[in-house]
């Protein structure tokens, strides 16, 4: 028997982008972007108003058309519609919300695995499952819209969790939420990427993300300016002069440092991307 080494082929890594361009008539939102997300790793997205954040998330989710650059999931192209993609086991979370009108807090969950159809038995399980991970079994038939904001934020996180993701994008996830519902969300989190997800986060809150992320990604005029472990990110002189140097604007108290352009529970759903 030789004693050489055995040759292993390196596993790809969950999300590989590479070159992404995008193009919204003359502005180019992104630019040669290019990053990578491992099984249970998680990766925080941060940056400016404007820098190109949920372009990104719109491109590996399909919803806007690459003009140059590769998206592979798992060393596969990304499909691009969002069926497929949760069939590739990608699940996303919006800006804000995103929860349908009049549906109860479990039904909201079950659209993932039922879609329009009536929910098996097994479907029903599963989701309560997902719910009592998040503590959120109690509200189970409860109108989702008569929730409080942490608690109907907690339903979008249930949501895109049932399916058991190996690969979760959060859009804002800590978004309009206080100190206890961040610490519980980055538990969460957490424990889903403890189970192998890899996780993609864009967020604004600077606190959560260095406490959080395994790694920083920092974009600027749509492109990465910076990338590595949150405390080398945070050193960074470009970084603290393109984003975490701007004093946050006076505003509300909010728990924990925030960058500009960090929603509070009374703005909890930025829409509109202005740069300060
Ligand atoms: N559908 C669109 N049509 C035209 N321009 C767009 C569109 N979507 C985004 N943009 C522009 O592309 C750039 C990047 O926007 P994007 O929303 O990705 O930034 P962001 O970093 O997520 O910002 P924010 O932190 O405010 O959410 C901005 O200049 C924005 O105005």
């Amino acid at each position: 028997m030789s004693d050489a080494p055995h040759e292993t082929t390196p596993t790809p890594p969950r999300l590989a982008v590479e070159g992404l361009t995008v193009a919204f008539g003359g502005l180019r939102a992104l630019d040669g972007v290019g990053f990578e997300v491992a099984d249970g790793e998680i990766v925080a997205l941060i940056g400016p108003n404007g820098a190109g954040k949920t372009t990104v998330f719109n491109a590996i989710s399909g919803l806007v058309r690459p003009r140059a650059g590769t998206i592979r999931i798992g060393g596969r192209p990304a499909p691009a519609s969002t069926t497929r993609l949760l069939r590739r086991g990608v699940s996303r979370t919006l800006q804000g919300l995103g929860l349908y009108a009049g549906m109860t807090v479990l039904e909201q969950v079950l659209v993932p695995l039922a879609g329009v159809r009536a929910a098996r038995g097994s479907e029903r399980e599963r989701a309560m499952t997902m719910l009592a991970e998040l503590g959120m079994d109690a509200d189970a038939h409860r109108p989702a819209d008569a929730l409080p904001y942490p608690e109907r934020k907690r339903v979008a996180l249930a949501r895109a969790l049932v399916t058991r993701p190996s690969l979760l994008l959060l859009d804002e996830p800590a978004g309009g939420l206080g100190g206890a519902d961040m610490a519980q969300l980055a538990e969460a989190v957490r424990r889903v990427s403890a189970g192998g997800c890899a996780v993609l986060l864009v967020e604004h809150h600077v606190d959560f993300v260095m406490g959080l992320a395994d790694r920083v990604v920092v974009l600027d005029f749509g492109r990465v300016i910076a990338s590595g472990a949150p405390a080398e990110v945070q050193r960074d002189p470009a970084v603290e002069a393109a984003y975490l140097g701007v004093p946050p604007t006076p505003g509300p108290p909010t728990s924990g440092t925030a960058a500009p352009g960090t929603p509070t529970p009374e703005t909890p759903a930025p829409g509109t991307a202005v740069r300060a």
